[in-house]
């Protein structure tokens, strides 16, 4: 799913208009229908309504969302911003329409009205035309929304005013809605962590744009979809042995941490690896033997912490190593790294602790082969690459990244962010927060290392690897709630999973 500029969003709204027989009032009319159908589906019709409005097409957004709840008998107002000496042709039309049927239901804001208990806050002061930061009466207006967010329920329309759809708001004055319903395609300022208390929860509703328009027009950020990912998914061929599906080498646990090494290991074989070996310290050997029957183990000399990785003739045997779960920082394990990575050329798939060895050696970085994959949490993505001062930075600092290093890295959230060495930047859906648990991110290592060995290209073992990690994540928390799953549960629910990837689902 491609997500717009505010400038994209346009063209599609005026090449929806140029190209069916819908006008620029008739397109505004079904946005307006879209939310006042969902707020009738979710029970909100029984309670009185304020609707703020600015003079841009939000505010007319606004207007007809007013008319439509007077239509079905709710208590309705609309409160005007005068923000501008002109509103908008579409905002124009509304208001003659309210002020035509409902008189009595028109308003411009001088002071904030007293709300009546229940009063459902609408917010339609600014939509994507927001183009500088809001001041003076907007502003005030904002933060006496907000001042409500405790008594009242607030939903933005589009975007909640004052956010700007496509760079960083933060410093910004913005409404904090429960709710935000937005019009046919998420927008880059839904997926930005920093926004997540001024969003809500995100409504995406239908209005018909064009479908023309936005297949053809490329966007610089995606998110990835069941659709897109069943084309990736590689079915298996009915002649194919283990060797088909390649040989993992996990390198991890440590005194403590072998709990990381297991969840990892099961995952990669859940995920459909053809053999595993897994590089363990010698405290790891009986739990890993007993947990996961179907891995074979190396130990290391040292008891607690590993510390000499593969010769090059014997790392050859190996399709792709995963390293990282549980391996700890021990001075030992950076120098087997250092070793191991003079003359292992695959890409590998790179996780945690080896994550933060990388990060303090950064001679031992330079060395990572092309195509590898990196697996950060926002923490250890700061240790490697720095500091931003906002999430747009960050995200553009993942992309530099990606490209100068030759790297696909993700960086884990709640919309995970997926940078190839092309360029390219997905976020990944899937996933909820019962998965914000210990060992989650050594599941996704194990999944990806599988795919890896399995033959799917780094950036598509990425892509795919995120997808049914969330995907199982979901499935767990459906049967099992978000807060008794644990990371376990997420190997035990690929299964299902992929089943879902079959062209025929
Ligand atoms: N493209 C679409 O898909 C559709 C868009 N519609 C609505 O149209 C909206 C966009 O409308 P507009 O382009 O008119 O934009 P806005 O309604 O966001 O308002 C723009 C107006 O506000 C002024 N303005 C911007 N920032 C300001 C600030 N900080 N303080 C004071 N004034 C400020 C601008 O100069 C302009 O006059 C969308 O957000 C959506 O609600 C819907 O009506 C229909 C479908
Ligand atoms: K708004």
């Amino acid at each position: 799913m491609k997500i717009f500029t505010a400038l994209q969003i346009r063209e599609a709204d005026a090449y929806t208009i140029k190209h069916t027989p819908i006008s620029s009032l008739a397109l505004m009319e079904k946005a307006a229908l879209a939310c006042t159908d969902w707020l009738a589906e979710q029970h909100f019709t029984k309670y009185p309504f304020a609707v703020f409005c600015g003079m841009g097409n939000n505010g007319g957004d606004g207007l007809a969302i007013t008319r439509m709840l007077r239509n079905m008998g709710c208590d309705a107002h609309a409160y005007i911003i005068p923000h501008s000496q002109q509103a908008s042709e579409d905002h124009q039309a509304n208001y003659k329409s309210l002020q035509r049927y409902y008189p009595e239901s028109l308003h411009t804001l001088q002071t904030f009205p007293q709300l009546a208990k229940d009063t459902v806050i609408i917010d339609a002061i600014l939509g994507t035309g927001l183009n500088r930061p809001a001041e003076g009466l907007i502003a005030d207006t904002i933060s006496r929304i907000n001042s409500c967010y405790e008594q009242h329920t607030i939903i933005a329309i589009d975007i909640p005013s004052g956010l700007l759809t496509d760079t960083s708001s933060v410093n910004q004055p913005s409404v904090q809605a429960h709710h935000t319903l937005s019009f046919e395609l998420p927008k880059l300022a839904f997926l930005l962590p920093e926004n997540a208390v001024r969003i809500g929860e995100v409504h995406i509703l239908p209005i018909g744009l064009h479908p023309d328009y936005i297949a053809r027009t490329p966007a610089k950020f995606n998110i990835t979809d069941g659709a897109m990912m069943r084309d990736l998914y590689k079915p298996r061929k009915p002649f194919s042995h283990k060797g088909t599906f390649g040989h993992v080498l996990l390198i991890a646990g440590s005194y403590g941490k072998m709990g990381a090494a297991i969840l990892s290991a099961k995952s990669c074989l859940q995920a459909g690896v053809g053999l595993l070996t897994c590089h363990i310290p010698k405290c790891g050997y009986d739990i890993m033997q007993i947990s996961v029957p179907a891995a074979m183990c190396i130990t290391d000399e040292q008891f607690d912490h590993s510390s000499s990785f593969p010769s090059e003739e014997e790392a050859k045997k190996y399709k792709t190593i995963g390293i990282g779960p549980g391996l700890g920082t021990a001075a030992g394990s950076i120098w087997a790294l250092d070793k191991l990575l003079d003359h292992y050329r695959q890409p590998m798939v790179i996780d945690a602790d080896a994550l933060n060895l990388l990060s303090t050696n950064p001679k031992t970085f330079a060395k990572v082969p092309e195509n590898s994959i990196l697996t950060p949490h926002p923490k250890e993505f700061e240790r490697l690459f720095g500091k931003t001062d906002n999430d747009i930075a960050r995200l553009e600092l993942l992309s530099q990244k990606a490209v100068e290093r030759r790297l696909c890295i993700l960086l884990k959230g709640r919309y995970t962010a997926m940078a190839s060495p092309d360029g390219e930047l997905y976020f990944n859906a899937t996933g909820n927060p019962g998965m914000a648990t210990g060992g989650s991110g050594d599941v996704l290592t194990g999944i990806i290392t599988s795919l890896v060995a399995q033959g799917y290209s780094s950036r598509d073992a990425m892509l795919l690897g995120v997808y049914i990690h969330g995907l199982a994540g979901d499935f767990a928390a459906a049967a099992l709630s978000q807060e008794a799953m644990t990371a376990e549960d997420i190997p035990a629910y690929l299964g299902r999973t992929f089943l879902t990837l079959h062209k025929n689902q």
